[in-house]
């Protein structure tokens, strides 16, 4: 795996809607995932979208750790999350601070729902659903928001 270039807030990329992925199970899907790992370690981020390393693909990479401005953040293995579908999102919605790899040195109180159920296909294929609430539902719609061509400084109010 290598660390791959990171697209600026700038790039076309950036700003258009991703394609789902036809078939998670070729060498080229595969070897983008652990691309994106690795990208996303080296960058110390807590998540990672596929346009950020210029693949237009519906992919994900949600890495919450604890971190300054979110102590008590759960830590967990990377989930990649391929072709993510958010289900359901609370009406409740709390701010806080995001980042993004592709917009370096900006840092905003964003609000977004507290929860969330989202569908996505498992790196071996398998359609999980699953409900998550806090940092790493907000992870996700950040990353989602990515898939869609959405930057975090669209959300602020
Ligand atoms: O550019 C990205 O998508 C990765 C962001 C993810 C993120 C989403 C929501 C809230 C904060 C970050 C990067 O991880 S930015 C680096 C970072 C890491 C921990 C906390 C804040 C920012
Ligand atoms: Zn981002």
């Amino acid at each position: 795996p290598r660390i791959l270039p990171i697209a600026a807030a700038d790039e076309p990329i950036l700003h258009q809607p991703a394609h789902a992925v036809a078939d998670v199970s070729t060498p080229a899907i595969q070897r983008l995932l652990d691309d994106m790992l690795v990208t996303l370690q080296a960058a110390n981020g807590v998540g990672i979208a596929a346009p950020q390393v210029f693949a237009p693909l519906r992919i994900i990479i949600v890495a919450s750790r604890p971190n300054p401005r979110y102590p008590d953040a759960p830590l967990m293995s990377p989930i990649a999350m391929l072709n993510p579908e958010i289900l359901w999102q609370s009406d409740t919605t709390c701010s806080g601070w995001e980042g993004c790899l592709s917009v370096p040195d900006t840092r905003a109180q964003v609000k977004r729902a507290e929860r969330l159920r989202i569908s996505y296909l498992t790196r071996t294929g398998e359609r999980v659903e699953a409900t998550y609430s806090g940092f790493v539902a907000r992870i996700i719609q950040h990353e989602c928001d990515h898939l869609d061509g959405i930057l975090f400084p669209e959300r602020l109010e």
